[in-house]
């Protein structure tokens, strides 16, 4: 059988901007892939270049080995990233729009119960918060059952419980056989749902693979996570590497045994804290290791992190 999605050697460029540059990806039937990056790294142009939305410039790609754009209507979902249907209809008036245009799609009852809008289903979309609206997109996505469901930022906006519950959604999917292509700006969405994480920054392709073993190679080692107003730079006498997060700072490949040295050094040095965590290396300690960038787990960032794709 061939894969759910081939891409070899892609690239796409907007005048003197190469959002992307010779990407291959290779997405297998059932998986759940996730596509992180900082902004601009070139995640929605190649969803679109995937889904025959835009034409690469060179390379090619195939999905269920055709090309984008002959592949039959009822086997590819897509949510774009910024997609506004008509505010004046109520969710259950989209689905059954967005229904009509297929010949075999599902029943409307059971998207909307899908995606958790079964009792909001009579209110208009533009009454809606941020996040049902996100997941009547979601839903409108799923009209046709597709075999292959693109979801550029689905959870954006959303709450935290409304994004588990999204992340259930997208699980039973895949349990089902569904093939998820994913892009996202939460770590920990990427990290929970995906068989595997590819990144991408400056239009390449940096790393693709299991998030266990991303982790396990770029993760670093376990580290101390302090809430404090201290900054990494009042803390030149500290025998670790360190630094500033959102909350205080972090201190990198503190093992177990050096824990208590390690507090006992902060302590010395006069610093305050609210708490001290000891965690795991995750996914988001890959990205920044690989990207030099942060992540916003609160919420992506709409300011581009990075000036964007490279220009020649
Ligand atoms: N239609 C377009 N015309 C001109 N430049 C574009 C176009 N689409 C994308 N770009 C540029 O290509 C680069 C990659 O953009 P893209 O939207 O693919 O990134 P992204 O990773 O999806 O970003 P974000 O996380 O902010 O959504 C950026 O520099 C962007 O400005």
């Amino acid at each position: 059988m061939p894969p759910a999605v081939l891409a070899e050697s892609i690239s796409k460029r907007y005048g003197d901007t190469i959002a992307i540059d010779d990407v291959s990806v290779n997405v297998d039937g059932g998986e759940i892939f996730a596509l992180v990056g900082p902004n601009g790294a070139g995640k929605t142009t190649l969803v679109e270049a995937l889904t025959g939305t835009t034409t690469p410039d060179s390379g090619s790609v195939s999905i269920f080995g055709e090309s984008p754009t002959s592949v039959e209507d009822g086997r590819l979902g897509l949510l774009p990233q910024s997609f506004t249907p008509p505010e004046r209809l109520t969710a259950r008036e989209l689905v059954t729009y967005y229904q009509g245009l297929y010949d075999d799609p599902q029943r409307v009852d059971d998207v909307l119960t899908a995606v958790g809008m079964e009792t909001a289903d009579e209110t208009w979309y533009r009454n809606l918060s941020g996040g049902q609206q996100r997941r009547v997109c979601v839903g409108i996505a799923l009209v046709n059952d597709p075999d292959l469901l693109f979801l550029d930022e689905p959870t954006t906006g959303i709450d935290p419980a409304g994004r588990q519950s999204l992340w259930s959604l997208i699980d039973d999917l895949a349990a089902e056989g569904t093939t998820i292509f994913l892009t996202t700006h939460y770590m920990k969405e990427a990290q929970q749902l995906a068989d595997r994480v590819a990144l991408l920054d400056d239009g390449t392709l940096v790393e693709v693979g299991p998030p266990t073993d991303l982790i396990a190679s770029y993760g670093g080692g376990t580290h101390l996570l302090v809430e404090t107003e201290t900054s990494p730079e009042q803390l030149a006498g500290l025998d670790a590497e360190v630094e500033p997060t959102e909350d205080g700072i972090r201190i990198l490949d503190v093992a177990t045994a050096d824990i208590g040295r390690v507090v006992g050094q902060l302590d010395a040095q006069g610093v305050t804290y609210e708490t001290l965590t000891w965690t795991d290396p995750s996914l988001e300690d890959v990205y920044l290791s690989l990207t030099d960038e942060s992540t916003d787990e609160d919420g992506p960032s709409r300011e581009p992190m990075t000036a964007g794709g490279r220009s020649r």
